[in-house]
């Protein structure tokens, strides 16, 4: 849960850094059908630091797959800039693509039937794509790519089940052989799109714990979408999607008091733009009913929001 109320404006961490593994400015999607625009992406700003864990929430329709169709390699942003493992996704020709997706970023997806093959079983789907890559060949022998298998199996607890076909697994088992399937070409980057979204809770918890742990034994970056906002509960940083832009983030952290007993404490900041601009979250705007213009004050130590009540006098 959230410790405080009080969110304070965070300049430049989500705007990117030159030294991020993932690095949007300005991400602009703007998807035209009969004649009607939808801008789904408008002016997103976000930087995920190597080897970070990030996990970026939304509400339906709030630009979550429309970005990770971007990240992905899949799609192309009408404006802006993305840069993903040093790969400009803007300027990439069609070869770049193919090797970005092949060996650069690993895609773990909501829906087991995109993730995993029916026919094949848990330890084979996890060899195809070492079979096919160019890392594969170059280890060469089969004894060097079985224990790789192995080693991500187990990295993801499902050892148990590395003979069963996807029908023989559970919801959980089938997602944490998926993130093996995707860390088998040693990306640098982990894209994750809703893959707790067909899963219970308890379950949703095992497979989001399983992301944490490959992040933190291998040093991927992983960045994964959900409209689900108790992840924020299980990853050191949450960033929160509104209207195709990033509005709050909410940071975790563990602190020890002087007893040594660990607390953790989460606090949510509002994410400020490079050019100043930030969203208040609609609970402040409710509760002091602010409208269309509202009166700015600059304090020594803060910026004063008041609603204009100038037409009420
Ligand atoms: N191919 C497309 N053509 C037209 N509009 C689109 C297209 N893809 C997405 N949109 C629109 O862009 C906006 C953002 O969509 P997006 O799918 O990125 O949202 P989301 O946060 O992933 O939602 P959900 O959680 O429901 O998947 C929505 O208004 C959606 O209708």
């Amino acid at each position: 849960m959230i410790d405080t109320d009080e969110r304070a404006g965070v300049a430049g961490r989500t705007e990117g850094r030159d030294a991020d593994e993932i690095r949007c400015r300005g991400l602009v999607r703007i998807f035209a059908t009969d004649g009607i625009e939808v801008q789904a992406l408008q002016g997103l700003d976000l930087g995920v630091g190597r080897s970070e864990l990030v996990a970026v929430v939304g509400a339906s329709g709030s630009g979550k797959s429309t970005l990770l169709n971007i990240l992905s390699g899949m799609d192309t942003p009408t404006a802006g800039s993305a840069v993903v493992a040093g790969t400009d996704l803007l300027t990439m020709s069609p070869r770049d693509r193919v090797r970005y997706q092949r060996s650069t970023v690993g895609f773990v997806w909501q829906q087991t039937s995109r993730n995993l093959l029916p026919y094949l079983t848990a330890a084979e789907n996890v060899r195809l794509p070492l079979e096919i890559s160019r890392a594969g060949a170059r280890a060469g022998a089969r004894a060097r790519r079985d224990a790789r298998v192995a080693e991500l199996l187990d990295l993801l607890e499902v050892s148990a089940v590395a003979e069963r076909r996807p029908d023989q697994m559970s919801g959980g088992q089938q997602q944490r052989v998926a993130i093996a399937v995707a860390m088998a070409g040693g990306p640098r980057v982990l894209l994750a799109d809703e893959p707790t979204g067909e899963l219970d809770e308890a379950t949703s918890v095992e497979v989001l714990e399983a992301l944490r742990a490959v992040n933190e034994a291998t040093g991927v970056t992983t960045l994964l979408v959900t409209h689900d906002p108790t992840v924020s509960e299980h990853v050191a940083r949450t960033v929160q999607i509104r209207d195709g832009r990033t509005s709050t983030e909410v940071l975790r952290r563990v602190e020890v008091d002087s007893d040594g007993a660990q607390r953790h404490v989460a606090e949510e900041f509002a994410v400020l733009d490079r050019v100043g601009r930030l969203q208040l979250p609609s609970d402040f705007v409710e509760a002091l009913d602010l409208r269309e213009r509202v009166r700015l004050a600059l304090e020594p130590d803060r910026v004063e929001v008041r609603p204009d009540r100038t037409e009420e006098r």
